[in-house]
């Protein structure tokens, strides 16, 4: 027995959409490394405005909203702006007219694209700031025009704290909450205790020691604090630099005496995630340490906190009290080292969004 088959009917007419809409670009991948920002100028009114926007977020200053909208515009906003203007102007990049953070992230990106790009021709990188400029809303909207339907957000904070990493994602949600068709967003976790990161700190820490005219008698990792309570409320910050201390300590072999975490940047009167690094200095100088080095894990691209506040004013307060020989580490920036951990962490989180 022979089986016949017929072919359908052709379908008499093409599917209709009812009416056009705008062209819109799909298939690519975004990465969007996203830094904390820094201001536009170091006069007063840009001071100003940065620091306006970043102290107003609720989750940088937890505090009661009406009482601190009082304090930080009656007093913060008309006292800070003035001195700490001062303070960036000492780090000033002046051929760009912007802070460093601005100038190491937009290098971070670029060598980032230039290290990935080849790997999957729908990748497109891209930097933008928490605060200030280049926005996030602006650049994940630029993503979306250059076809991007999916986005990974990588805030450039190897430990996680609400005050840094969840406000990135904030960030981005209030921008996706007004687009019509979201791109698919992945949000990198923290690397606190990733082994390629352990490395690369432990390699540049080597690197600089080894180019130093003395040997440190103390090293102290120091890393950006945040109010104790904040920690008491469930932040995994404190725990996490803690490990990434002891991690690299382990992997450079050093004691504990020699080898020490502190707490950096205080801000306001509340109490802060301690030892305090500055009080640790000036305590190390008076019993009598003459050599001390001082490194920032915590900060993937040197700022006024690293620059400023270690460079500066820590090393004023060391040799103010007795001590004789001080180094400021760099961080990894966009150095072999640091684009190295920058890579992996990206390559690990799209997977399955690019080729293997
Ligand atoms: C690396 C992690 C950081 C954490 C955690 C963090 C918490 C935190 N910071 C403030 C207040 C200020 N921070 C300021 C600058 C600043 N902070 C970080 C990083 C962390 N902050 C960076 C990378 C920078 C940028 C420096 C630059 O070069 O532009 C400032 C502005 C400077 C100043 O006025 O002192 C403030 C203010 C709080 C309150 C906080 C946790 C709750
Ligand atoms: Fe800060
Ligand atoms: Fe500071």
């Amino acid at each position: 027995m022979t089986m016949t088959t017929t072919a359908p009917a052709a379908q008499a007419t093409a599917t209709t959409l009812p009416s056009a809409h705008p062209k819109i670009a799909f298939g690519r991948i975004g990465v969007l490394l996203v830094n904390l920002g820094t201001p536009e100028g170091t006069d007063y009114w840009s001071m100003r405005r940065y620091l306006k926007e970043f102290l107003s977020d609720p989750r940088v200053i937890e505090a009661n909203r009406a009482l601190w909208w009082f304090v930080l515009n009656a007093i913060i906003l008309t006292k800070r702006p003035g001195p700490k203007g001062k303070d960036y102007e000492t780090i000033w990049n002046k051929e760009r007219n912007e802070g460093p953070l601005k100038t190491i992230t937009r290098g971070q990106a670029e060598k980032l694209a230039a290290r990935i790009g080849g790997r999957d021709e729908r990748i497109v990188v891209d930097w933008a700031m928490r605060y200030g400029f280049p926005s996030m809303p602006d650049r994940i909207e630029a993503l979306q025009k250059a076809g991007c339907d999916r986005i990974l957000i990588v805030p450039l904070y190897p430990q996680y704290a609400a005050a840094t990493t969840a406000t990135v994602g904030d960030k981005a949600f209030e921008k996706l909450a007004k687009m019509r068709w979201q791109p698919s967003v992945r949000l990198a976790p923290p690397w606190h205790d990733d082994p390629v990161y352990i490395d690369a700190l432990a390699t540049s820490l080597e690197g600089h020691l080894k180019a130093l005219d003395f040997e440190p008698e103390v090293i102290l990792a120091s890393f950006h604090g945040i109010p104790k309570s904040y920690h008491e409320k469930g932040d995994p910050y404190a725990c996490q630099c803690i490990k990434t201390a002891r991690l690299l300590r382990e992997r450079l072999g050093m004691s504990e005496q020699k080898f020490r975490l502190t707490f950096q940047s205080r801000f306001g009167k509340e109490e802060w995630l301690q030892p305090y690094t500055d009080k640790t200095v000036e305590a190390l100088a008076k019993s009598g340490v003459k050599r001390m080095a001082i490194l920032n894990p915590g900060f993937t691209a040197d700022c006024l906190e690293t620059l400023e506040e270690i460079g500066g004013e820590n090393a004023e307060i060391f040799l103010h009290n007795g001590g004789e020989k001080f180094a400021a580490i760099p961080c990894l920036n966009d150095t072999d080292e640091g684009m190295r951990v920058i890579e992996a962490v990206v390559l690990r989180e799209l997977a399955g969004w690019i080729k293997g």
